[in-house]
C-alpha cells in the first residue's frame, strides 16, 4: 500500500499539494485524476523521493522511498518519458540502470520483449516517437520487477494498440497483487483500467474510492423507460418520483435518481406494459467534470 498523508508540497507560496491523503491500494489499479496543474506529479515525485515534501510525507509499504533497500526492485516509476541520454540505444539505457543495480543482464531481453521493443533494442533513443519512449520508459520502471508501479499520463502519445498494452499490463500487475497508481486524462480509458479513483484538485483530495461508487451511484444513474401508453406511465412515474422530467422524443422518459427495480415494479403495479427499462450509469467523464468544476486552474477565455 501507498499511503500519503498530509502532503504539503510548497512552490515557493504556491502549493502544489495542500495537505493531500490518500492511500493506495495493492492489487488493483488507482485511477489519479485531477485538471492540469492540480499536483498529481508532484505527488508522485514525492513519492520515490525526487521532491521533498514541505509537510506530511508519502510512505510506500510502510517506508520513505530513502529506506528502501533496492528502490528499483520496490518501486518502478515512468514520471518524464524523456529522460533518456539520446545519444543511447534502448538496450544501452537498461543496461546501464540494470548493471547500477546489480540486475541481471537475462532481464534487459526479457523486459524488452515485454514491452515491445525488442525490434528497436540497437535504435539510437534520440529518434524514438513519443510512443516507443513511453514504452522505453515502462521498461525501465519494470526493470527491477516491482511490486509498486508509479505511471504518469503512460498511454501518452501510444497508438490503441500500445493503449491497449498498458491496461492489459496494469492490470495483470495489479491482479498478481501488486500495487499500481496511474494518472491519464483519457477518462474512457481509465474507466476501462482502473478499479479505484483518487481525485484531486488544486492539489487537495476531492473523493477517492471504488471506481463503481463514482459512476453507479443513484445521483448517477438514469433510467429510460418506453412503452405504448406512454401518458399512464408518465402519470405513474410522476408518483414515484418527482424528478421526474426529462423527456426523450415523445415516446421515452429518462428519470434520473430511482432505480430500474423501483421503475419496473411501479408499472408492474399499475399494470402498464414496458417496452424498454435500461439503465445508464454516467460516464466517467461527467462524474470527473462535475466533481472537478470548481478546481479547474486553467480555463479557455483565461477565466480562473
Ligand atoms: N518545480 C516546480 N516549480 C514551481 N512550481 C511547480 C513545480 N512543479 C510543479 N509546480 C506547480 O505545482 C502545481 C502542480 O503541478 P503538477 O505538475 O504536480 O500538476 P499535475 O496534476 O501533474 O498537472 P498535469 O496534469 O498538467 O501534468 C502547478 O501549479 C505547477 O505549476
Amino acid at each position: 500500500m501507498i499511503t500519503i498523508e498530509n502532503l504539503t508540497k510548497m512552490y515557493g507560496k504556491k502549493a502544489a499539494t495542500d495537505d493531500l491523503s490518500f492511500t493506495v491500494p495493492a492489487g488493483e489499479v488507482t485511477g489519479f485524476l485531477g485538471p492540469n496543474g492540480s499536483g498529481k506529479s508532484t505527488t508522485m515525485r514525492c513519492i520515490v523521493g525526487l521532491d521533498r515534501p514541505t509537510k506530511g510525507q508519502a510512505l510506500i509499504g510502510g517506508r520513505h522511498y530513502s529506506e528502501l533497500r533496492s528502490p528499483l526492485e520496490t518501486v518502478g516509476a515512468l514520471l518524464d518519458a524523456k529522460a533518456f541520454h539520446p545519444a543511447r540505444t534502448a538496450r544501452q539505457h537498461l543496461t546501464v540502470v540494470a548493471d547500477t543495480h546489480g540486475f541481471p543482464t537475462s532481464r534487459i531481453d526479457e523486459i524488452l520483449d515485454l514491452t515491445g521493443l525488442s525490434h528497436v533494442a540497437n535504435k539510437r533513443v534520440k529518434g524514438f516517437s513519443l510512443g516507443m519512449g513511453q514504452r522505453l520508459g515502462i521498461a525501465t520502471a519494470m526493470l527491477g520487477n516491482p511490486e509498486y508501479l508509479l505511471l504518469d499520463e503512460p498511454v501518452n502519445g501510444l497508438d490503441p494498440d500500445g493503449v491497449r498494452w498498458v491496461r492489459d499490463l496494469v492490470k495483470t500487475h495489479a491482479k498478481k497483487g501488486g500495487t499500481v497508481l496511474i494518472s491519464s486524462h483519457l477518462m474512457s480509458e481509465m474507466a476501462m483500467t482502473a478499479t479505484n479513483l483518487v481525485v484531486i484538485g488544486n492539489g487537495r483530495l476531492i473523493a477517492s474510492g471504488p471506481i463503481k461508487q463514482f459512476t453507479e451511484t443513484a445521483g448517477h444513474t438514469t433510467v429510460r423507460v418506453a412503452g405504448p401508453d406512454m401518458a399512464a406511465i408518465g402519470e405513474t412515474l410522476s408518483q414515484l418520483n418527482p424528478r421526474l422530467d426529462r423527456v426523450d422524443g415523445r415516446d421515452t422518459l429518462i428519470i434520473d435518481g430511482v432505480s430500474a427495480a423501483d421503475v419496473g415494479r411501479a408499472l408492474h403495479l399499475a399494470g402498464l406494459e414496458i417496452h424498454e427499462l435500461s439503465t445508464t450509469h454516467s460516464s466517467l467523464e461527467d462524474v470527473f467534470m462535475e466533481l472537478t468544476g470548481n478546481a479547474v486552474e486553467f480555463k479557455a477565455g483565461g477565466e480562473r
